[in-house]
């Protein structure tokens, strides 16, 4: 499993994101999206890229984002990749990639196997893809819940495009998760906190151990 690329989502301090850089993730993730407990604001976002080690990829989440909240974030965030985790269409999806000149992944909740023809789909225009479950009822935020999916529905065995398996991932599960799925890519947030939107930098260790066991 040590190839496994870690992407580590709504880091907010330094702490917690010279942790994960440490311990070896792959990429981090800032949280555009008020209503999340792990939302920074575009000066947070920026000392915290500025301040990301050297080949660690920084992703911008945002969920049906304006072009005016776009240009904010990429003319003062130093970025490498755009997470669109709303209801953006393709076309839109297209449209973020070619105006902003940056990766896209697109995220793709999925509940059933009715759902999973929306792979294929985003497949065409994004760069990667992002698969986790829908939203519980009741939730406000779209992701970030903790919740896991069925694995069984990204146990796909074709792939056109580099994904990533997201939700209620953590150091006691990834191992089984990767091998049921294949996936050689995991994104988390809830499992490495000790409450919502408070990261634990010896979980995101715990988290990196259990990943390059
Ligand atoms: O993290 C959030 O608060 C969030 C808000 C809005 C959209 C997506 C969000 N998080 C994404 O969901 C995955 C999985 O989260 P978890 O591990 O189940 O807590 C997370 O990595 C983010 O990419």
């Amino acid at each position: 499993m040590s190839d496994v690329r870690v992407k580590i989502c709504g880091l907010r301090d330094r702490t917690n994101l010279d942790a994960a850089c440490e311990a070896g993730v792959a990429y981090v993730g800032f949280v555009f999206f008020p209503k999340s407990p792990r939302n920074v604001t575009i000066d947070e976002a920026a000392d915290l890229a500025l301040a990301t080690k050297l080949g660690v990829a920084k992703v911008a989440l945002v969920v049906d984002p304006t072009d005016e909240l776009l240009d904010q974030i990429t003319g003062n965030v130093p970025l490498d990749m755009i997470q669109l985790h709303g209801t953006e269409t393709p076309e839109r999806v297209a449209e973020v990639r070619s105006r902003y000149g940056l990766p896209v992944m697109k995220a793709i909740g999925l509940s059933g196997p009715e759902d999973t023809p929306q792979i294929d789909i985003y497949a065409k225009v994004a760069d990667q893809l992002l698969i986790e479950p829908k939203a519980p009822k009741g939730s406000d935020r779209p992701g970030g819940n903790g919740v896991t999916l069925d694995w069984s529905l990204a146990r796909r065995k074709y792939w056109t495009r580099p994904w990533m398996l997201a939700g209620g991932l953590n150091a006691g599960n990834v191992a089984q998760a990767v091998d049921y799925t294949g996936a050689r890519q995991v994104d988390l947030s809830s499992g490495v906190e000790s409450a919502p939107g408070v990261k634990d930098p010896d979980m995101i260790r715990a988290f990196m151990k259990a990943v390059q066991a």
